[in-house]
């Protein structure tokens, strides 16, 4: 099965499908061992960690396709990339495509924000011409190679413009060509039934914490008609959360015991790395020579 393959089974298999951030090729390994069906690369999550940027559209298509490889070549889930407004015009948009699709990406979302784009969550977004995002939307569509690639749209329109806006944008998406959309930052069950009722491809719920919208259960949001469930950066900002423990508690204290219980062991790293199989080829495979 091609990844874009992998993709639509898991949104057939589950419903809603959770689709839960991964930072790393490591984090990427731990969601699928613990049973994820589905992970997401963080346009802000490339730009917070491994650029120390804001959300705000400074990093390129070359900054995200290196995490994207090294989560891919490590972890065989489907992978949903966020590709941000696609980074130019016509040409490049199909360039990021082909590219997403070669690195091993599933599904992207591209969003009808300006190029100078901010986090959905945040205040003051500016969006662009229905027209110019259907264009954007075509050009991604033409240049997939694999028909099962999934591309959705995803639309910012909502906080400006409101609802009935933000559905009327959806729909020319869909009209040209998008898999799924992505409302961004909807806050309702009146909102999220209103979308669902609207369109016959999948919806994403992006439940990011901190935001506008509410942590509801996947459970009801897929009473209220979505298909998708995201958790774009909820391992990214625990992590982040214990390492800041970390990092103050060797200071203040001078060792690392209080905060010992809060680390993942060895044995757990290894295991998810399956450490010890390497070390048994190791002691057999190369037994006698220099490589040891
Ligand atoms: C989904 C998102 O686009 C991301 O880059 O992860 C962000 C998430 C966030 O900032 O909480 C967004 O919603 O804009
Ligand atoms: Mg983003």
């Amino acid at each position: 099965m091609s990844p874009g393959q992998k993709f639509r089974q898991a949104l057939k298999d589950n419903k809603p499908l959770q689709i839960v951030g991964a930072i790393n090729a490591y984090s990427a390994m731990m969601a699928k061992k613990i049973g994820h069906q589905a992970i997401y690369l963080s346009g802000g999550g490339v730009a917070n960690a491994s650029y120390g940027l804001p959300d705000l559209g400074m990093t390129s298509l070359n900054d995200v396709i290196v995490d994207v490889q090294r989560i891919t070549s490590a972890c065989d889930l489907p992978l949903l990339v966020d590709i941000d407004t696609g980074w130019g015009g016509a040409f490049n948009i199909a360039k990021t495509v082909r590219d997403m699709e070669k690195a091993g990406a599933a599904a992207v979302h591209m969003e009808d924000q300006v190029a100078q784009k901010r986090c959905g969550h945040r205040p003051n977004k500016e969006i662009v011409p229905l027209e110019e995002m259907v264009d954007r939307i075509k050009a991604a569509v033409d240049a997939r190679t694999d028909s099962d690639f999934f591309i959705m749209a995803r639309t910012d329109s909502f906080a400006q413009e409101g609802l009935e806006s933000a559905i009327t944008r959806a729909k020319a998406y869909v009209a040209a060509g998008a898999d799924g959309i992505f409302a961004e930052a909807i806050k309702t069950e009146a909102h999220y039934r209103a979308f669902a009722e609207a369109l016959d491809v999948p919806i994403l719920a992006n439940i990011t914490e901190f935001g506008q919208t509410e942590l509801w259960n996947k459970k009801v949001l897929g009473e209220w008609g979505a298909a998708m469930v995201l958790y774009p950066l909820s391992a990214f900002r625990a992590m982040n959360k214990a390492a800041e423990n970390v990092y103050s508690a060797i200071l203040v204290q001078g060792d690392q015991t209080s905060v010992v219980d809060q680390m993942q062991t060895r044995m757990e790293l290894y295991d998810y790395l399956n450490y010890h199989d390497y070390e048994q080829k190791l002691d057999s495979l190369f037994a006698q020579g220099k490589n040891k």
